[in-house]
């Protein structure tokens, strides 16, 4: 009961009000700014903070091995992530039971694997020729009539009216939204990964779907959808009741999503609906090509995981469950939603920082000048693109993207466990926490923590991520446990290998091909947090080098 409630937490600090509701926290979380929120709270009352009423944020770094502990001592998820569920039946990211996820984790841990996304390059670099040819007609368009380019493509075909980065406003200025080019980029891959077709959005310049895929008339850009979704469920997650399963929870669905008056709300449950029935199409119509025998199927992740599900039926009674649909396209549907804009995003964030550092800028030119050559003029084929082996160990590359990932949290607030009846005893800071407790350990926070990154903290260096730096400037060496960008312990990201490769491939081809300048080099980088941090855009002056 409440008095109990007051009682056990009464030694750690918090403001007032969080100790009786999670409205302050759902407030913050509302604005798109959670994360500076809980990184202020910790700036004033210190390292444990009561944010909500049985939440604990602790930004204190041993926390890290505590709250995302590995083996006996690992907390689950706590029910919070229910409102990522759709139609009551969990996916790997968002099932709370130990099996089942330890089921589903193996099934996926195969298909992206480094040697397994490796075999995927070569799809990987047809995307990549893509999205050359499309940016080579963006750098053309610079010298035809003045055109906005992020308005409207060369074939013309306008990006989503809720895209985020979609450039504000109209006018004679010729700059490209490299975001929303990022997105159509890691939909496509993802998508040419996942169901053996990719959605075809660079071709069409665009993250709105088909008809055929979305439904009659949807004029809105997938990247919206899952930005809206994860706003919707980052704030519905704050109230457990609100996301429930069974007929209630069915029943209370119904009326936020047509009665709830925030209309973030309901558009981000609308959002998960169409980004379901997407998911259903692919996977139905994957299916379908697979019966028909005179088609080859490809050996795509899709084909991969339904193989290695269908190996783990004969596991233990335990964790035994049918595969039936649901479950395929709730896996499908956390491929699409988990790997595309988040790699987008990053991607994002990285050449921001680059940009922004006209000196890290130039040096990336020269190594990458040094390591990998200059491009042909006219990019015949994906295969005179830059490979990944020629860029994955490229230190001062490789140094820039963590520092990147670093100050710019892609998941920037603290991913919420739970201490139960069964855990282990959990110890935090000398504090004994008890079970029920919510915990959670801020990437934002603890990604400019002094006492681990050093004075410079909330300085963007790259340095401090060279193994032996010749720069006579002095840099505490950076430690990678403390990156939470993938999250840590066995919840971890799955998808890391595909990501890495993806960002080192991305950022390496765009600066050996272009020249690029920031549109507004005084103006931030701006973003709005769901569950994820996402930048509202990027716009470059962009020419061929
Ligand atoms: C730069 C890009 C990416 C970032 C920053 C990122 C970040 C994360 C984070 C922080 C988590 C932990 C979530 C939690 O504990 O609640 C996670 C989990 C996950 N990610 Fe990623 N991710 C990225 C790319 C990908 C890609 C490309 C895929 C798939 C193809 C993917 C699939 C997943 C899955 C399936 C999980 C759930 C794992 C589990 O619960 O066992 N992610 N990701």
């Amino acid at each position: 009961n409440w008095v109990s409630v007051q009682r056990r937490y009464k030694d750690i600090p918090g403001p007032f009000l969080s100790r009786f509701t999670s409205l302050p926290l759902a407030f913050h979380s509302r604005g798109g700014k959670r994360h500076l929120y809980v990184h202020s709270l910790h700036q004033k009352y210190g390292s444990l903070v009561l944010i909500a009423p049985s939440h604990i944020s602790c930004c204190h770094p041993d926390a890290i091995n505590v709250v995302y502990a590995q083996g006996e001592h690992a907390l689950l998820k706590s029910d919070f992530y229910k409102a990522f569920v759709i139609d009551g039946t969990p996916n790997l990211f968002n099932t709370q039971d130990r099996l089942k996820h330890t089921k589903r984790r193996k099934a996926l841990a195969h298909p992206l694997s480094y040697r397994s996304v490796k075999d995927m390059e070569e799809w990987i670099a047809n995307n990549m020729l893509k999205l050359v040819r499309n940016l080579d007609k963006e750098c053309e368009s610079k010298f035809s009539a003045h055109q906005d380019s992020t308005h409207s493509h060369s074939n013309g075909v306008p990006m989503g009216a809720e895209t985020p980065g979609r450039a504000s406003g109209g006018g004679n200025c010729l700059r490209v939204n490299m975001l929303a080019w990022f997105n159509c980029f890691t939909f496509d891959v993802i998508s040419d990964l996942a169901f053996g077709q990719s959605l075809g959005m660079l071709d069409r310049g665009t993250d709105v779907l088909s008809d055929s895929l979305c439904g009659n008339g949807q004029s809105m850009g997938v990247a919206a959808m899952i930005g809206l979704r994860g706003r919707a469920a980052a704030f519905l997650g704050l109230f457990p009741p609100l996301v429930a399963f069974g007929r209630t929870g069915f029943l209370i669905r119904w009326l936020l999503l047509h009665f709830w008056p925030d209309p973030l709300i309901r558009k981000g449950l609308s959002s998960s609906d169409m980004l379901s029935n997407i998911a259903t199409t692919c996977v139905r119509k994957r299916m379908s090509s697979s019966d028909n025998g005179d088609q080859i199927i490809r050996d795509d992740l899709l084909h991969r995981l339904l193989t290695e599900l269908r190996k783990s039926e004969q596991l233990t009674d335990d964790i035994k469950e049918p595969l039936n649909e649901k479950i395929v396209v709730t896996e499908a549907m956390l491929l699409l939603t988990a790997g595309s804009d988040t790699t987008a995003d990053s991607a994002t964030a990285i050449l921001w920082y680059i940009l922004a550092h006209p000196p890290v800028h130039k040096q990336l030119i020269a190594e990458l000048d040094e390591n990998v050559g200059i491009l042909s003029h006219d990019v015949a084929a994906a295969d005179e693109l830059p490979k990944h082996d020629q860029v994955k160990s490229l230190p001062y590359l490789t140094a820039t993207i963590q520092e990147a990932l670093r100050m710019f949290a892609t998941n920037a607030f603290g991913l919420p466990r739970v201490v139960s009846n069964t855990s282990n005893p959990v110890t935090l800071m000398g504090t004994n926490i008890p079970p029920g407790t919510e915990l959670s350990v801020p990437a934002y926070t603890v990604q400019r923590d002094m006492s681990i990154w050093g004075e410079d903290a909330y300085e963007f260096k790259v340095q401090r991520w060279l193994p032996d730096t010749e720069s006579t400037e002095c840099v505490k060496k950076a430690d990678a446990k403390y990156l939470l960008t993938f999250g840590a312990g066995p919840r971890m990201c799955i998808g890391k290998n595909l990501a890495t490769l993806q960002l080192h491939l991305l950022i390496a081809t765009i600066l050996l091909r272009y020249k690029l300048e920031l549109y507004e080099p005084h103006r931030d980088l701006e973003a709005i947090e769901g569950f994820m941090n996402k930048p509202v855009e990027l716009l470059v002056k962009i020419s061929r080098r």
